[in-house]
């Protein structure tokens, strides 16, 4: 009994150490007698690794290939059949970030005036994929497919490309959001400028060239404070790592441009809203709040300023989107060289008439026929600017766009859509 105690629980480490060494040693000795049993002990060894990495390096490609959700015969169809153009004289195109926000809205007008279209969408978790996975059923059920993959998949974008000889390119997939910047700065280095390189480098390898449409952001303007803003004015002061990433794609979309004869065409939206909007917007998550009887957190400016936006409403923006895809000149380019210089314009899509946070909340009140608990709090250092306005002259007079729809008007059509969407019962609902 007390050896048994001894062998399990032996009072001296030290003493198990040297007794395991020389049994170690004794056995070493028995397998090893000879040089010739090591050497042929070791080319096993060697040939056990070798067939063990080639083993994972098939795993790893065939595992790769298995969970690929793109690719086939059926998938290249869907394609084919969603980019197809029913109009005389309509486009095809590829439009990013397609189960986004202004992404849905944008390809079902494409769809519904006969253009062909297809979606790309990386369904990532930014804010609730399930609301991105119901525009997709929303896109689908008007005929439209979304490609599941991602703008920095450069295999993928040429594989679309050869399958479809895409017009225009309306890239809005993008990492959103001005103060996610400080939590994920990563996000939007991944998104807005390795993902745009990729993205342009897919375009001005096709052939044809497309022409590419793309979302910049009202942020560019950053710490100006000459207002309205205008497309002329400085964009050298970003307040945030959002701000430089869009501001770094019109730089990066430039270089194309003059390299490789792109046709772009950039958009700085001014914070854009509406049905099927962005949970992580201000008017989205304090609507949220509102209802669940959450307080909402109101950041005001220095000297106690209320902070005010240019807000845009989806549909005004929409018609700045397809007037830019149908003012766009061709790209100029083939084979990696242009032949001539192509068109670069830049346009702000405002609404031209910045309306103050707190205001914004009153209207949220009427509709919801709730009253927001308020909290004012100091506007954090976190990139935020204290307004934005645009000036829109540029836009009117080259896209033709008007916008029409006010914040009221706007904020009441959004209401509608969130009650409808999130299952509230209908009350007083008649009124919106
Ligand atoms: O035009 C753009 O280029 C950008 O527009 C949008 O950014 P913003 O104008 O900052 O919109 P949004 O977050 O709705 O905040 C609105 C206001 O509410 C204030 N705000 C916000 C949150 C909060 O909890 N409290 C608050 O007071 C806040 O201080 C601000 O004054 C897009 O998100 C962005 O992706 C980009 O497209």
């Amino acid at each position: 009994m007390r050896m048994l105690e001894d062998e399990l629980f032996p009072s001296t480490p030290g003493k198990v150490k040297i007794e395991r060494a020389h049994a170690i040693n004794r056995q070493f000795h028995r397998c090893f007698a000879s040089t010739s049993t090591m050497f042929l002990w070791a080319l096993f060894l060697i040939a056990l690794t070798a067939s063990y990495l080639s083993f994972q390096s098939f795993v790893d490609t065939s595992s790769k290939y298995l969970s690929a959700s793109w690719g086939g015969l059926h998938w290249e169809k869907q394609i084919r059949v969603s980019a197809e153009v029913r109009r005389a004289h309509g486009i095809s195109v590829l439009v990013t970030g397609a189960a986004g926000f202004v992404g849905s809205h944008v390809s079902i007008a494409l769809h519904k005036r006969g253009d062909g279209v297809v979606g790309l969408d990386n369904f990532n978790s930014y804010y609730d994929p399930s609301l991105k996975k119901a525009r997709k059923s929303l896109l689908a059920s008007h005929g439209i497919f979304v490609v599941e993959g991602d703008i920095n998949d450069g295999r993928l974008l040429s594989k679309l490309f050869d399958v479809v000889p895409f017009t225009h390119v309306m890239h809005l997939a993008a990492q959103a959001g001005v103060r996610y910047a400080i939590e994920n700065p990563a996000s939007y280095v991944h998104s807005n400028i390795a993902g745009l390189v990729t993205l342009l480098e897919a375009c001005k390898a096709a052939d044809p060239q497309p022409a590419v449409v793309w979302a910049s952001s009202s942020s560019v303007y950053g710490l100006n404070e000459k207002v309205p803003f205008s497309e002329s004015d400085r964009t050298d002061r970003p307040a945030s790592l959002y701000a430089a990433t869009k501001k770094s794609g019109e730089e990066i979309t430039h270089t194309y441009n003059h390299i490789y004869g792109l046709s772009i065409t950039g958009l700085r939206f001014f914070t854009v809203y509406g049905p099927w909007g962005r949970p992580d917007m201000a008017y989205f998550s304090f609507t949220r709040n509102i209802l669940q009887g959450k307080p909402i957190t109101i950041y005001r400016g220095k000297d106690r300023v209320d902070l005010a936006r240019d807000f845009t409403y989806i549909d005004d923006i929409v018609k700045g989107c397809l007037g830019s895809l149908d003012t766009a000149e061709k790209s100029t380019g083939s084979g990696g060289k242009k032949r001539r210089p192509a068109q670069y314009r830049i346009y702000n899509l405002g609404n031209t008439s910045p309306v103050t946070v707190p205001t914004l909340v009153s209207i949220l009140e009427r509709y919801l026929k709730v009253k927001a608990k308020r909290n004012v709090v100091e506007m954090p250092g976190n990139g935020d600017v204290p307004f934005t306005h645009a000036n829109i002259s540029l836009a009117r007079a080259e896209l033709g766009y008007k916008p029409t729809t006010n914040l009221e008007t706007g904020l009441k059509k959004f209401v509608k859509w969130y009650l409808h969407y999130y299952g509230y019962r209908p009350r007083g609902s008649k009124n919106l």
